[in-house]
């Protein structure tokens, strides 16, 4: 990606959580943005060089891994995240002007935000039926066309401010009040941004087949090395029943020793493994590492080895 980004993407239109997420990037708001109608045409854009850079969700503290994302990045050309940004969400419920409560029958929004409002739902519109939305605020958007085949949607406040079509009929509708969802900015592969002393690196490892143990093995990478995980999730890779990758969030940074050895050992269990990237935390919170995994404790095994190596070399060895 160029040091500036000219163009990003987002998951739009206008009005998704997904473009708080990106006016949150520093120089967002003098870039170029471009609305794509789901995750995978925001991603083929940065793929085609449409986009230098697409504001994605990744994971939401209610509803857990946005799959159309982590599937997505596991396949297809290579992408990086270089970035993470948090968003609180809030929810409420739209419908165009004079439509009442008791008049509605169909919802429409994107499923992790009607996975966010369900008891909300149930319990103050009993037998509402969903209708899926590629996002919240094109659920709302579509209410002014005229033909909408649902009669609301749910969606971030912000909508129905700026639409002057469409009435607010409940405010913080969501089930936890204080649901977040993380958003990830992804590029193609170049530069790593680089290491801030608290930062995350994600992998997508393919399970060895007949191999017991395969899963063990590859945690065992990280926790032999002291590196955290904060997100491991399995996703069916699509090709047969049965056969899994591991989507994984690590604490640290690719630059870090300890990292950087927990990697190259999945890279030996699992060939396959794709990087992601390695990229700042968006709560700056660093992770405690144990002195026999900081980098000046590799930096010295490596040296005690080498020097042993060495020595060998020079026919100082006992017989
Ligand atoms: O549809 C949106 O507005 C999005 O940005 C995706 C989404 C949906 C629900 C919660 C968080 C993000």
């Amino acid at each position: 990606m160029p040091a500036t980004p000219v163009t990003y993407t987002f998951l739009g239109p206008e009005g998704t959580f997904t473009e708080a997420a990106l006016m949150q990037v520093p120089d967002a708001a003098q870039a170029t943005r471009i609305p794509a109608s789901n995750v995978n045409a925001a991603l083929d854009m940065v793929r085609d060089g449409f986009a230098d850079a697409a504001m994605v969700p990744i994971e939401n503290s209610v509803e857990g891994g946005v799959t159309a994302t982590l599937d997505a990045i596991a396949g297809g050309q290579e992408l990086r995240i270089i970035r993470e940004v948090l968003v609180p969400i809030s929810f409420v419920l739209v419908a165009r002007s004079g439509v009442e409560l008791e008049d509605i029958r169909r919802i429409s929004t994107h499923g992790h935000a009607w996975a966010q409002c369900r008891l909300w739902v149930e319990a103050n519109i009993p037998g509402a039926e969903y209708v899926a939305g590629s996002s919240t605020a094109a659920a709302a958007m579509g209410l002014l066309g005229g033909d909408a085949h649902y009669d609301a949607a749910i969606c971030a406040p912000i909508v129905a401010q700026e639409q002057p079509g469409l009435s607010v009929l409940a405010e913080n509708i969501g089930d936890n009040p204080g649901a977040v969802t993380r958003f990830i900015l992804v590029s193609r592969p170049g530069t790593l941004p680089e290491r801030t002393g608290a930062d995350k690196t994600t992998v997508v490892v393919p399970l060895p087949e007949d191999r017991p143990g395969a899963l063990m093995e590859i945690l065992d990478q990280f926790a032999t090395r002291g590196v955290n995980l904060s997100r491991i999730e399995s996703r069916p890779t699509g090709q047969y029943l049965g056969h899994y990758f591991f989507s994984i969030d690590a604490d640290g940074h690719i630059a870090d020793a300890r990292v950087a050895d927990a990697l190259a050992g999945l890279h030996r269990i699992s060939p396959a493994t794709r990087f992601l990237g390695s990229y700042g935390r968006a709560d700056a919170q660093s992770s405690s590492v144990a002195q026999h995994t900081s980098d000046e404790a590799f930096r010295a095994a490596h040296e005690w080895v080498g020097q042993i190596l060495q020595g060998n070399e020079r026919g100082l060895t006992m017989p």
